[in-house]
């Protein structure tokens, strides 16, 4: 079965952030690829993926990117297929000018904007899981069993002086 989340990024140094996205839906066995693909520096590959990318089969797309982070309004311009930006912490900014740039979007392009960083990756793995449990009853169960489990650590784990 073809990959129906694409989990893309504006350089390799954006990996140790987008791997958390990798993470969750390997824990939820959804099937994703990866790949860097920049606004900036490969704008040509930027307008390819973007455009196949319905028919290569994907219903998401995560989209992660640092600084003047402009490539999730770029694909989104491109595509019809929901985008979810995750704004990549920047060292001079600390993810603010990544926030901002992912975030405003004019009126008409549609991006989903999650955190700055790890949990905002993680959070983007777990939504476009959500996005496609709405067709797969399998998902939508694991993605319940995710859910009680995590609600069962932290209830097992209630004590903060203990380390968890
Ligand atoms: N924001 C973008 C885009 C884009 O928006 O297309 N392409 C690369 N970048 C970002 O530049 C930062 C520094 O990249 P390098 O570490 O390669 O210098 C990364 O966080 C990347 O997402």
């Amino acid at each position: 079965m073809k990959a129906k989340v694409a989990i893309i990024m504006g350089s390799k140094s954006d990996w140790a952030t987008m791997k958390n996205a990798a993470d969750v839906l390997d824990k939820l066995e959804v099937e994703y690829n990866v790949e860097v693909v920049s606004a900036h520096r490969t704008p040509d590959k930027l307008i390819s993926f973007s455009a196949q990318a319905v028919d290569n089969g994907y219903q998401v797309i995560i989209a992660g990117a640092g600084g003047a982070a402009h490539l999730p309004g770029m694909v989104a311009s491109k595509t019809r297929l929901p985008v979810l930006g995750v704004p990549v912490q920047s060292k001079a900014l600390n993810g603010m000018d990544s926030l901002l740039s992912i975030a405003q979007m004019p009126k008409g392009v549609a991006v989903g904007t999650l955190a700055i960083g790890d949990a905002g990756a993680y959070n983007a793995g777990l939504y476009s899981a959500q996005i496609l449990a709405n067709n797969d009853a399998a998902l939508a169960q694991r993605i319940e069993t995710f859910r009680e489990q995590q609600t069962e650590t932290v209830l097992a784990n209630s004590d903060p002086r203990e380390e968890a």
